[in-house]
Formats: C-alpha cells, structure tokens, sequence
C-alpha cells in the first residue's frame, strides 16, 4: 500500500498542521484520514487530536487509531435481565465500541443485569434507595457517584423508574434511552416491558421496533435519535413480539454506542440527536 503523508488543514481556528503527524494508511479503509482538507474532516481532526504526536509505522490500522483515542466512560441503568447492557458490553469487549462500563446502577439489586455487573468487575450503585432499607443513594448522591465515575454518557437500558430532572440536568445532552415500540406510539406512564407489546398486538399495528431516545423529564417524550422497524405478524404472540423487538435492540444500541464513543452523535438545530455517517462525515441519520 503506498503510503502518504498525511497534512492537516482546517478552518477551525486550532489549526492542526504539524509536519511530525505522519500518518501512514496501511489499509483502503484508513485513505478517509487521508487529505483532511475540509471542515467536515473536522470530527476526524478531533480525533486527531486527541491521540499523541506519533509515528505510525504503517501496519496501524484505522481500528487500532481509534482504539488510542481515549475511551468514553458508560454509565448504565438497568431494571431487569440487562440483555442490552451485555450487548454494549460485548461490543466493547469486541473492540467495536470505543468505551468502558465504569459503573451499572439499579434499582434491583439482584436483578440479572446486576449480577452481570458483579461478575464482571464493574461496581454497582442502587438507586432509588429500596423502600425499608439502608441501600441505595440519594438523587444528589447519585449525580456524585456519576460524577466520580467520570461517566460521558447515561444509557438506561430497561430501567423501570423516572430519571430525575437533576440527573438530566446535570448531563443535559448525554442521557438515552430504549424502548421497545416505534415511539412516540405506545410510550409514557405505564408503558414498559410486556405492556408495550400486548398494547402493539391489541392495537392492529402492523410494525414495531426499537427506538432509543435523547432523555427528558417525561417518560419517553425526548427527541429520537434511532429507530428500526421490525414486523408484527397477524398470529404473533405478545412473547414473539418481544423476542423479535429485542434481537433488533440489541443490534440499535451497539451500534448507538459506537457512535456516541466515536462523537459522532450530531444535534441538529432543532434539538435532534443524529448519528453521522463513519464512511461519510456529510451524511447524516
Ligand atoms: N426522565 C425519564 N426517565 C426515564 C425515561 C425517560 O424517558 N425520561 N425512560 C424510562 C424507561 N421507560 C420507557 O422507555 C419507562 C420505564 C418505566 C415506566 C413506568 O411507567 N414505570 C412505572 C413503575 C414501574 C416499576 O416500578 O416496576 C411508574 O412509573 O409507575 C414508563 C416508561 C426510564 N426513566
Ligand atoms: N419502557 C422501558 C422498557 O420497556 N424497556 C425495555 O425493557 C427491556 C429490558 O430488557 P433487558 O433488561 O434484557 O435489556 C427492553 O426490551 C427495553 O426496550
């Protein structure tokens, strides 16, 4: 592969044009860092950025670039079985999402997501406390507890209880969410779990899915950063509902994940969240 240098321009008033970053593709995936001569290079200039000033010797990948760029720190909510928060973990363990898992907090400390935190080093926070006992944190704890974590980004996934306004204020636009409908249908108060699929299936909808969600005050009244449409069958069952909904999650918030730990969750004027394109930094979704 041949190799080229690679000289930074932008028009962003902290020019990077230092003749020492030499950066060698080694790969036809890696030429997209070549030649940064336009401002929609500069999420790729941020990135630069952030690694040090270092000779590539050539064989470094892309990946392995942006595995040295500094990891967004997860915090994550879970209720239940957490089968989302496993697939986020899996896809940092996989090298796809380029984070860490620095603390789960629920509400049920013996729930299955909870359990899978312990087994896998990460330190668990209960909130709100449990009615009649001594566990669990305060709001104004948990906002700390966050804070000393140094979390980037809240992702609830499958945590049943309201988000406080200080928690969202705190992280005014780094909370999200996922719900098991094509919101805003079948959202709000009430809507949760099995609920939500009983209540697609007794409607006649035709199509369902996953959305996840920028976190506001309300239950699922933020604006909407993703969403897959996924069938409903005349002869489906609430439980064959969900376990469709589901896998299609699982897939959603991978892949929400890799873009908010790459920046490349955008905010449109009007306050929607948009995930920009890794191949190409003019599209957006
Ligand atoms: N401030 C926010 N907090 C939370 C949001 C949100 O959008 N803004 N999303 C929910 C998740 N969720 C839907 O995606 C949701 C969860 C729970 C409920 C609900 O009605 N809960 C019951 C209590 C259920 C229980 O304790 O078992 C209730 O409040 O009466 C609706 C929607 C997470 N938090
Ligand atoms: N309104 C919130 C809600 O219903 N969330 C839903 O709870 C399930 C949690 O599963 P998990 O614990 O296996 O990730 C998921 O289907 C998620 O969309």
């Amino acid at each position: 592969m041949a190799t080229q240098s690679l000289h930074l321009h932008s028009s962003s008033p902290h020019h990077l044009h230092h003749p020492k970053l030499q950066y060698f593709p080694s790969n036809s995936q890696s030429l997209k860092w070549v030649c940064l001569k336009t401002n929609h290079s500069f999420a790729a200039l941020k990135m630069i950025k952030k690694l040090s000033i270092f000779a590539i010797d050539g064989r470094t990948s892309s990946a392995e670039i942006k595995r040295k760029v500094v990891k967004k720190k997860l915090g994550v909510f879970v209720s239940g079985g957490g089968s989302n928060f496993r697939a986020i973990h899996q896809g940092i363990i996989d090298g796809d999402v380029n984070g860490e898992v620095v603390v789960l907090v629920t509400n049920k400390p013996d729930c299955g997501g909870a359990l899978y935190a312990k087994e896998n080093g990460i330190p668990v926070v209960v909130f709100p406390k449990v009615k009649d006992a001594s566990v669990g944190v305060s709001t104004e704890d948990l906002v700390a507890s966050l804070r000393s974590f140094e979390v980037d980004y809240v992702l609830l996934a499958g945590y049943l209880k309201l988000i406080p306004v200080e928690l969202i204020q705190e992280y005014p636009r780094n909370v999200f969410n996922i719900h098991p409908s094509l919101l805003p249908a079948f959202g709000g108060k009430g809507f949760y779990g099995m609920k939500v699929h009983r209540a697609v299936i007794a409607s006649g909808a035709r199509y369902s899915g996953p959305t996840i969600h920028h976190v506001d005050e309300k239950y699922d009244t933020g604006r909407i950063l993703a969403q897959k449409v996924v069938p409903v069958y005349s002869d489906d069952t609430a439980e064959k509902l969900a376990e469709r909904v589901l896998h299609e999650e699982h897939k959603l918030y991978a892949e929400v994940a890799i873009a908010l730990c790459e920046d490349r969750v955008i905010w449109r004027e009007d306050g929607v969240p948009l995930i920009q394109s890794e191949e190409n930094p003019n599209i957006y979704r």
